[in-house]
């Protein structure tokens, strides 16, 4: 997807490193507003050339007080001032904009770390000039403002009498202490609708439709028009939205392979196959390379060890796959698809400040090991700006069918991490194979499926005494979990 082909204004967020930046993202896309976490370090040049109206700082772990604390470019508020773009500040990104336009910034005398009532003291723009209406909202900093540059007005405080908000009308600075995209700042979501649309003017308008045919339009810009394109599939939620995307939009030059490893659940393949053939008519073909995985997993008991196995062995599987169409279609594959979403995006990217390296590219997230060099695919990775919830939406616009949709995500070494110890001793995968499906299917009839994030049981390595029928037994013991999200980035 091309940012810059987006029907509404592009709000770009500058990530200072703050756990919370990517719920501010997610806060102004619900508004249907495009919005985009970027570097908080990027050039000047990267922020100009997505023709904001908007930009919105993020908080961060960092004072400004200490060495290298990440900053925006070097003439970012001149431009901002001079384009009359809006600029608002939270946290950290507030401590950024007082202290580079001339304020003091100062450890705060008592901080201030979670729920706190703030009061607003004048009739202002960002909090809807409400004065003395109070709200409680969510404090997470140790620093804060003691002197505002000139043309800066306090417009909120705490109770404790820190700054809470500030603005500069005139300049269209805007800065809040608090968080006003976590759900504790129950107010805050409002906040951030009447700053966009009642104080900056942005237009809404980003539909998921909009999204869909905008990517379809960059694959066959992309495509070249003998070009063939392959797709792993595994079944799982992100690959297959990606795949019916590329399909819809360069037919059955996509070819789709999907891998029974011997390590999938009761009946997968059947099932996964039918829904691919019946329901979305996607060219697949099945390859069943059991004895190759299990014979190479003979023996072995690490999890990370197993991963690198799989991993391996399935770029082999897609390296002989590519090989084959090339032999069949007199000429190579161009293109891979893969269904990397934007959290995977955000996580391969870390912030500045954060002590990992930093990576300009953006760098592809695949836990079947990364392509063979060899192979010299080229990418094609159509959902890498969508959250899991957004790429749900998509899939039902392609009719991807709501039970394929709903299924609970599947891990792609599937369940060779959930036999715990050998996979080929004794009949672990199949006896796990079994007990998953009871007990998803007893979630199933007592009609709560939907309602958990992801059920699934584990194959331990220890025996235990039981009784079956009238004898005592000593057989294996099998975990059984459920836990809920809202998108995979938390759970209980
Ligand atoms: N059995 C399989 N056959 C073919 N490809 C597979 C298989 N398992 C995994 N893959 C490929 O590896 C990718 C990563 O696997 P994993 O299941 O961890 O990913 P994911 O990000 O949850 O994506 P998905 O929702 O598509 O499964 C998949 O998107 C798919 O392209």
């Amino acid at each position: 997807m091309d940012p810059k082909a987006v029907k509404s204004d592009l709000v770009p967020i500058l990530d200072f490193g703050s756990q919370y930046t990517h719920l501010i993202t997610r806060r102004i896309r619900s508004l249907s507003v495009f919005s985009l976490c970027i570097s908080g370090t990027s050039p000047l040049s990267t922020i100009t050339s997505l023709n904001p109206k908007v930009v919105i700082l993020s908080g961060g772990p960092h004072s400004v007080h200490a060495d290298n604390s990440p900053s925006f470019a070097d003439g970012f508020v001149e431009w901002a001032q001079s384009n009359g773009v809006f600029v608002l500040g939270i946290c950290y990104g507030l401590h950024l904009l007082v202290q580079r336009l001339g304020g003091e910034v100062r450890v705060g005398e008592k901080q201030e770390y979670g729920r706190m009532e703030i009061e607003v003291e004048k009739s202002c723009g960002i909090l809807g000039g409400k004065v003395g209406d109070r709200q409680v909202v969510w404090m997470s900093h140790g620093d804060e403002a003691a002197t505002l540059p000139n043309g800066f007005e306090v417009v909120a405080r705490s109770q404790q009498g820190a700054v809470a908000a500030v603005e500069d009308k005139y300049r269209r600075f805007f800065g809040l202490q608090y968080h006003p995209e976590v759900t504790h700042s129950p107010e805050g979501m409002e906040t951030l609708r009447s700053f966009l649309f009642e104080v900056c003017g942005v237009n809404a308008g980003w539909k998921m439709e909009d999204v869909m045919d905008e990517e379809i339009k960059v694959i066959n810009n992309m495509v070249g028009p003998d070009d063939h394109v392959i797709c792993a599939l595994s079944g799982g939620v992100d690959s297959t939205v990606a795949a019916t995307l590329v399909h819809k939009a360069i037919g059955d030059r996509l070819h789709c392979v999907f891998v029974d490893n011997g390590l999938l659940r009761y009946k997968e393949r059947e099932r996964v196959m039918e829904t691919f053939e019946r329901d979305l008519h996607l060219p697949v073909t099945c390859v069943d390379v059991t004895e190759q995985f299990l014979s190479k997993l003979k023996g072995v008991v690490d999890p990370e060890l197993k991963r690198k196995i799989i991993g391996k062995e399935f770029i082999c599987v897609f390296d002989a796959f590519a090989k084959e169409l090339e032999n069949n279609l007199g000429k190579k594959p161009v293109f891979f698809v893969q269904g990397t979403l934007y959290p995977d995006v955000i996580e391969s990217c870390p912030p500045p400040g954060t002590g990992r390296t930093h990576s300009h590219t953006i760098k592809s997230h695949h836990n079947v090991g990364g392509l063979p060099k060899d192979m010299k695919l080229k990418l094609i990775e159509p959902l890498k700006l969508l959250f899991k919830d957004e790429v749900l939406q998509l899939g039902r616009i392609l009719t991807v069918p709501y039970s394929f949709l709903k299924r609970h995500p599947f891990p792609g070494p599937g369940l060779a991490v959930r036999v715990l110890g050998d996979v080929t001793e004794g009949n672990a995968l199949d006896t796990l194979r079994q007990v998953d499906e009871i007990f998803i299917q007893l979630i199933k009839d007592a009609g709560i499926y939907d309602s958990i994030w992801q059920a699934f049981a584990v194959f331990l390595p220890v025996k235990s005494v039981g009784v079956q029928g009238d004898q005592r037994t000593h057989s294996h013991v099998v975990a059984l979990r459920a836990v809920t999200s809202q998108d995979g980035m938390t759970a209980d």
